[in-house]
């Protein structure tokens, strides 16, 4: 059942037109800054797209465009119109919890700012509970749970208005490594039964490389992107593909690209 759903992930790629392009994006702040150059990059209807560069190499930028939180100072973004549907959800690194607010409440917020009741958002927050397993804990407050418990919430509050997009910036950087494992296991599973499209940032090749299907490795000074690579595994992909030498392979490719990608920074510095 997974698999089909992950087939329909990959196949929304072949032929049709990008559900979202930078189409020669630029981004300079006021303090010159040049955060983003010419970026070219396109995203498709069920891509899972990690954005993997350095420091400083406009990865949050980007983000934020995409939610326009932002708008480029040259170029621009083009969403494919056919379904008119470009909604944005936003998991930020910090879970930004309400601490006196009971978890079902954390998660009902985004309804409830758009109108919805509780009684009449209960379902809907009940469902994204389940799907990030937190449904026994509806009552519970921020403060009695663990940090992945608080990113699951995060999550949740992200997706209870089923966004087509969900952007992600570094969402599992505070993390233990168990834990960050475990979470990225469940975000993909949330990814193929709830269909959105991932855009991702991380510093993490090998979290990148077990989450995406294309990973647009980015360099620095200014921000832009050094290569697109495609990540040609299957879904599900679980604790057997961690430990493949599948895996090791696909995250030597990515190392060595981000490697390259920050020479060429040093390279344009000297
Ligand atoms: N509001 C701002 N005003 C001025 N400069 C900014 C602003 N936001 C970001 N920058 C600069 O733009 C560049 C890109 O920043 P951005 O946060 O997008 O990079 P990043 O790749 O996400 O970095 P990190 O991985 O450290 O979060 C950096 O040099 C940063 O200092």
């Amino acid at each position: 059942m997974l698999q089909k759903v992950a087939d329909k992930n990959d196949s929304g790629q072949r032929g049709a037109a990008p559900l979202l392009s930078f189409k020669g994006v630029g981004k300079v702040f006021s303090n010159g800054v040049t955060a983003l150059d010419n970026v070219d990059l396109s995203v498709h209807e069920g891509d899972f797209v990690s954005l993997l560069g350095p420091s400083g190499c406009g990865k949050s930028t980007a983000l934020r465009l995409i939610a326009r939180l932002s708008t480029p100072t040259s170029g621009h973004l083009e969403w494919r119109k056919a379904q008119g549907d470009d909604s944005v959800g936003f998991v930020f690194q910090e879970p930004t919890l309400l601490p006196w607010a009971s978890v079902f409440d954390n998660v009902w917020l985004p309804l409830r700012l758009r109108g919805v009741s509780r009684l009449k958002a209960t379902p809907a927050v009940m469902e994204m509970l389940a799907r990030v397993h937190l449904e026994n804990f509806a009552d519970a407050v921020p403060r009695e749970l663990s940090g992945g418990m608080k990113m699951r919430v995060s999550i949740a509050r992200a997706m209870v208005t089923k966004p087509r997009v969900l952007l992600m910036d570094e969402p599992f950087a505070a993390l233990d490594e168990i834990t960050r494992f475990k979470l990225n296991n469940d975000l993909l599973e949330l990814w193929q039964q709830e269909r959105f499209t991932a855009v991702f940032v991380t510093h993490s090749v090998f979290e990148s490389v077990f989450l995406s299907n294309r990973i647009v490795v980015m360099a620095a000074k200014p921000g832009r992107v050094y290569r697109n690579m495609t990540v040609d595994a299957p879904y599900p992909r679980d604790e057997a593909f961690r430990t493949s030498t599948a895996y090791a392979e696909l995250c030597r490719r990515a190392s060595d690209e981000l490697s390259a990608a920050m020479d060429v920074k040093v390279e344009a510095r000297s």
